[in-house]
């Protein structure tokens, strides 16, 4: 599950500049200037520009150099939160500039990544002052070497024995690293193959909250998130910060394209977080809206003018769609979900008869209809709160309505007070990760009406965030996968693909197994759950053959051990070969989750 909670702009999206552009921010103000900083005497400031790069993006930043000024002068960016610099990569700085009025001045630029007058790389860019109107200028950038500290600068600076008394306007700021799987306007390598590796099956996008916007006006408006970063005006996001939508609806299909997985896509239905909901009679316009984004998705160029939008930006071939989330957590509005689903829910699958539509209520409550085939459910709670209710999906009735379970986490250990901040956990623990595994022994259990689930939320960059834990922690140039990443990455790589019944404790134990079967691969899966601070001895006794040679591993720790940027690796899957038999004996560690892996004969 992704959203933009610190997570996409300073984390997967792999722009390294913030504040690049100056969107949805104050001319004049200081705080327009947010990681930038003037350099030797430099005057900087954010300008409603009279002549502006677009019509989405009407600040840009105005140098001066003053009369008298020598050596470099200009200004500098701290990235999010610190830019790291690889010798071993090469970055693609650009920007725009133009003089307001034209002058003499027939100079250059010095580009560097630096740290404390320390340069690790620098370029040269022609800067003309008969240039009065908008001109990108692109360089590369190779340090030298790789300091350790991410505490470093990205810098655009003047000679200011020739530069004295120019003033230079600039837009559309960018330093990209290179991206995972070379895309243009892509992802941070390290944490895209951190997700990938965990061989997800889908990415639901673009939230929870961070779709629905503190009022209509500021919701995520797909339109806006596509086509030339110059004409993205960004928005204030759900979680306190500009979203820069430099990550927009293309960049995540290509991300689901790259990692060989399918998009589950909420539309925005009509409810915000200021508790208003569009009224029925207007609700044309978005679903409008939701249908243009579907069709931009997967709609054929020849007769749809946004699949046309698609084509024109390189993709002429429709994505992969099957899942379309109609809100976010939409019990807030339940009420006006039964009139926004129905009519949502109504037209779009009489557009897109193929797909499948998730409604984000509680299921069945309210009442709605067309009833839906799908629900989204949510839950956030403690450790001992995913144990005992490991068997929650087994009382569901089966009627023929499927579920996702599309949040989960245990966040605290404060059950009076989850959300709160009183034993909220900042990094899950052993004991959290094997908590949500007693659970997630359920979701499999339950596959016949269980058809997806994912931790949320999944990234957080700890310089900086507004939730925590979540299952993945980064900085500026580490990535930290927690324990339950680890869990996850365990069950999405021992699957099966049937599950074989076994006869398991009775409620509130604190010992959870679940047996599968690839049936292509013929190995069978026993995932082991032990919650209990003692290990757990257990005889298995397989209906069928397997040969000696298996693997088993391991995920175990102290109850309140975690994986942080001080403590990496305190806490890492191994792997062990194990002898099997039809009949074998196993003992799970305390406070463990094992899969063991066995071949059929
Ligand atoms: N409040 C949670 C529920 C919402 O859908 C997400 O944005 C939040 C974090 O995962």
């Amino acid at each position: 599950m992704f959203e933009d909670i610190n997570s996409g702009d300073g984390g997967i999206y792999a722009e390294l500049l913030q504040n690049r552009a100056f969107q949805q921010v104050t001319p004049n103000t200081t705080a327009a200037l947010y990681a930038w900083s003037a350099i030797n005497g430099a005057r900087i400031n954010v300008i409603a520009d009279p002549s502006p790069i677009s019509s989405a993006l009407p600040n840009s930043l105005q140098l001066i150099i003053p009369q008298g000024t020598s050596g470099q002068v200009g200004f500098g960016n701290e990235g999010y939160y610190g830019i790291q610099v690889n010798s071993e990569w090469t970055y693609n700085a650009s920007f725009y500039y133009k003089f307001s009025a034209a002058s003499s001045f027939d100079g250059a630029a010095t580009v560097t990544l630096q740290s404390m007058g320390e340069t690790y790389a620098t370029a040269s860019v022609p800067i003309s002052g008969s240039q009065t109107a908008w001109k990108q200028v692109a360089v590369s950038l190779t340090p030298t070497s790789s300091p350790a500290s991410t505490a470093n600068n990205f810098t655009v600076t003047f000679d200011g024995s020739n530069a004295a008394g120019q003033t230079i306007d600039f837009a559309m700021f960018s330093l990209f690293p290179p991206t995972f799987k070379d895309r243009e306007n892509g992802l941070r390598i390290d944490l895209a193959t951190t997700l990938s590796e965990m061989k997800p099956s889908f990415f639901r996008l673009p939230g929870g909250n961070n779709m629905e916007g503190q009022t209509w006006a500021t919701r995520w408006q797909w339109n806006v998130t596509v086509g030339p970063l110059v004409n993205r005006p960004g928005r204030m996001g759900d979680w306190g910060y500009v979203n820069t939508d430099g990550l927009g609806l293309l960049e995540y299909m290509y991300l689901c394209e790259d990692m060989e997985i399918e998009p589950i896509m909420a539309v925005w239905a009509g409810y915000s977080l200021n508790d208003e909901s569009v009224p029925e009679d207007e609700l044309a316009t978005y679903i409008q809206a939701a249908i243009d984004q579907i069709n931009f998705v997967i709609g054929d160029p020849a007769t749809n003018e946004y699949a046309a939008l698609r084509a024109s930006l390189g993709h002429p071939d429709p994505f992969r769609l099957t899942y379309v989330e109609i809100g976010n957590e939409d019990f807030f509005g339940s009420e006006s979900y039964i009139y926004r689903w129905r009519d949502f829910a109504g037209i779009l699958r009489a557009a897109f008869p193929h797909l499948r539509f998730i409604a984000t209520t509680y299921p069945f409550n309210p009442v709605l209809n067309p009833a839906p085939e799908l629900y989204d459910n949510h839950v956030y709670s403690t450790p001992d709160y995913f144990v005992e209710n490991a068997f929650y999906y087994d009382a569901y009735e089966r009627n023929g309505t499927y579920y996702f379970q599309g949040e989960y986490a245990a966040i605290s250990t404060n059950a009076a007070d989850v959300f709160g901040s009183n034993g909220r956990l900042m990094y899950p623990t052993v004991q959290s990760s094997v908590g949500e595994a007693a659970y997630m022994i359920g979701f499999e259990r339950n596959a016949d009406i269980v058809f997806a689930t994912s931790y949320a939320p999944l990234l957080m960059n700890v310089a900086n965030y507004q939730w925590s834990p979540n299952l993945v922690a980064f900085d500026a140039s580490r990535v930290y996968p927690s324990t339950s990443y680890y869990v996850q990455q365990l069950f999405s790589t021992h699957r099966g693909t049937e599950y074989l019944p076994s006869k398991l404790p009775t409620y509130n134990a604190t010992l959870y197994w679940s047996v599968t079967r690839d049936t292509t691969l013929r190995n069978v899966y026993i995932k082991v759950v032990n919650y209990d601070a003692v290990p757990a001895s257990m005889t298995f006794a397989l209906p069928f053959e397997v040969s000696s040679a298996g693997l088993v591993t391991v995920i175990t720790g102290s109850a309140d051990a975690s994986n942080s940027p001080t403590t990496p690796d305190a806490v890492v899957p191994t792997t062990f070969k194990m002898t099997f038999s039809q009949t074998f004996n196993y003992t799970a560690p305390a406070y463990s989750v094992s899969a063991l892996t066995a071949y059929l004969v």
